[in-house]
């Protein structure tokens, strides 16, 4: 950052200003008449020191990027134009900039100490006006901006425990939410039961009907368990073609009616909507495990799939306890 002069030598004046809009030209002129001006190339960092200090933009265009300093940056960059400030805040809290501010053009700048920024405070009420006029702008844009990472932050984390294929729940909830689940049914005492599901000679039916197909079923497998469940139940993609349901509150009985239902539902299911095409059906084996004494989610799941191979060895297409 070189000086190149001062504002009172410079042919710029008080109306190009906006923070000064309002403001007596004549006095606030002579005010910033020993202000210096400084010239920033393309691509250079304003470097202050940790002062606070009030850079107005007279030529060029300088970027702001947000708080660097506490690692908060998101990428998001603000442009100040001719005429606009940046950096009030610094000397309004006294604190040093803490935004990496850069040229993204060729820049002249008006550089105001903080000392004298209070002073033409106090002399010029529009100033102040200004002022909290810009930082409620700000705040607004600052609030907008938390508004939509929240958003994104949910967004994402929706993603990373759904299965993107169907829509369940996937593996890495699972392993968050079981044993949670179990600890709770254990502790209070309330049955917990598990629903593990098969789906029957899927690989042929990827053969005869092709992959995509295939992923058109898993998808409408999906949709009957979901479709078919408590709002307090959850449904899971546990594996390739294996889903599991977990029944909160409910013992073997209600569990093996469940999965009856959606066993039976299962096999009624159109998989595709067009009308010329053949009805592939599919059909599901079911094992169902109840919690008992203290077992863990691991001993639960074991029983389940021993549950599901009976289901399996069985003939398919049925359930098994
Ligand atoms: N289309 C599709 N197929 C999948 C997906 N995940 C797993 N599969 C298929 O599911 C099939 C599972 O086959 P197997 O484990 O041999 O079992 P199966 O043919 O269903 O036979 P049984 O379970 O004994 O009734 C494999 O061919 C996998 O490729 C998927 O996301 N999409």
């Amino acid at each position: 950052m070189e000086q190149i002069g001062t504002f009172g030598a410079s042919p710029y004046e008080v109306g190009d200003l906006q923070l000064f809009n309002g403001c007596d030209e004549r006095t606030t002129s002579q005010a910033l008449a020993g202000c210096a001006i400084v010239r920033l190339p393309h691509g250079a960092q304003v470097k202050d020191g940790y002062s606070a200090r009030m850079y107005i933009v007279l030529r060029g265009a300088l970027e702001v990027a947000a708080d660097t300093s506490s690692g908060m940056s998101d990428g998001t960059v603000s442009k100040v134009l001719p005429g606009e400030s940046v950096g009030e805040q610094a000397v309004l809290d006294d604190t040093a900039n803490l935004f990496a501010i850069s040229a993204s053009e060729d820049s002249d700048l008006l550089v105001i100490e903080a000392d004298l920024v209070w002073r033409l405070i106090d002399q010029c009420n529009g100033l102040a006006r200004n002022l909290l006029r810009l930082l409620s702008f700000r705040i607004r844009a600052a609030n907008a901006q938390l508004r939509r990472r929240q958003k994104l932050g949910e967004f994402y984390r929706q993603l990373s425990l759904n299965d993107s294929l169907t829509g369940l729940y996937n593996r890495a909830w699972l392993n968050d939410m079981l044993p949670r689940m179990v600890a709770t049914a254990q502790r209070g005492g309330t049955p917990l039961s598990l629903v593990m599901i098969d789906l029957d000679h899927f690989k042929r039916f990827n053969d005869t009907h092709g992959h995509p197909a295939g992923d058109d079923a898993l998808r409408a497998a999906a949709g009957v368990v979901s479709a078919g469940l408590r709002p307090t139940d959850f449904a899971v993609r546990y594996g390739g073609e294996e889903l599991m349901v977990i029944l909160p509150d409910a013992g073997e009985q209600l569990a093996v009616m469940v999965a009856e239902r959606l066993c039976w539902r299962l096999q009624e299911v159109v998989v595709f909507q067009d009308m010329r095409q053949g009805l592939p059906h599919i059909t599901g084996s079911f094992g169902v495990a109840c919690l008992a004494g203290d077992a863990s989610e691991t001993t639960l799941i074991e029983r389940a799939d021993a549950a599901l191979y009976r289901a399996k060895q069985a003939g398919r297409n049925r359930v098994a306890l």
